[in-house]
């Protein structure tokens, strides 16, 4: 998957819903942990858009309880050629657990997106900026997700987005809960290259996620005609 620019990704639990993701979204963020029959569904998949796949562990916001099981799920989800992308826990590469995963998707042509999730609270700069470096160290993108309960709580993430991207490191950063809403929609304009929303609001797979149809128009009119939103220096 190209994360050299802003990536929109339909989150989903059902791969069905991509053509209606198709008019706005870059790619499906496929929720396996959140679907039935996860490796079926892959296999029958005839979307345009390519796949990121994710299995998110329950010690980690998500719905898989059995780490063995979703890590090899994801193993097998890397084969498949619509699977651009796949989704691994930082502390799933700082246990070791994730890197026969990460280089079997590599094998087979997929990205590594290694995640961080805050579901508490906004760390301090430090942190942040500690997270985001360490997540690029094992993935080709790092990504952060924290919950803000204040708005100004925002104001570090960017910080740190924009001292990744200008450092050279791709990052991911959103901030979850109403307060940090706007994050999804400013982020990219400070470097963060994945963007994550439902094709129905009542889906959401994260508080304080816009719509679709919404995240794309807040970042496309954010960031005017003629910028790309990877262009943090503007
Ligand atoms: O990790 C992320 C980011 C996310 O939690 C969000 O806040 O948009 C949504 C999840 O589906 C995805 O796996």
């Amino acid at each position: 998957m190209d994360f050299d620019s802003f990536v929109l990704a339909a989150s989903t639990a059902d791969l069905a819903d991509e053509p209606d993701a198709r008019e706005h979204a870059d790619c499906i963020e496929f929720r396996m942990d959140l679907a039935e029959s996860p490796l079926e569904a892959l296999e029958s998949y005839d979307g345009e858009l390519p796949v990121l796949a994710t299995n998110r562990a329950d010690w980690e916001g998500g719905e898989a309880t059995d780490d063995g099981r979703r890590l090899d799920e994801l193993e097998r989800a890397a084969e498949r050629d619509a699977v651009g992308a796949i989704d691994l826990e930082l502390e799933t590469m700082r246990s070791g657990d994730g890197e026969r995963v990460a280089d079997h998707a590599r094998e087979h042509g997929a990205d590594v997106v290694v995640s961080s999730h805050d579901f508490e609270g906004t760390p301090g700069m430090t942190e942040l900026q500690e997270t985001l470096r360490a997540a690029c160290t094992y993935g080709d993108v790092g990504k952060l997700a924290v919950t803000a309960q204040a708005r100004a709580d925002v104001l570090d993430l960017l910080v740190a987005t924009r001292a990744a991207t200008a450092e050279g490191d791709r990052v991911a950063t959103m901030a979850m809960g109403e307060p940090g809403r706007h994050s999804r929609a400013v982020a990219p304009l400070y470097g963060s290259r994945i963007g994550y929303a439902p094709v129905d609001p009542a889906e959401a797979t994260a508080p304080g996620q816009y719509d679709l149809a919404t995240l794309r128009e807040l970042i496309e009119t954010l960031a005017g005609e003629g910028d790309s939103v990877n262009t943090p220096e503007r």
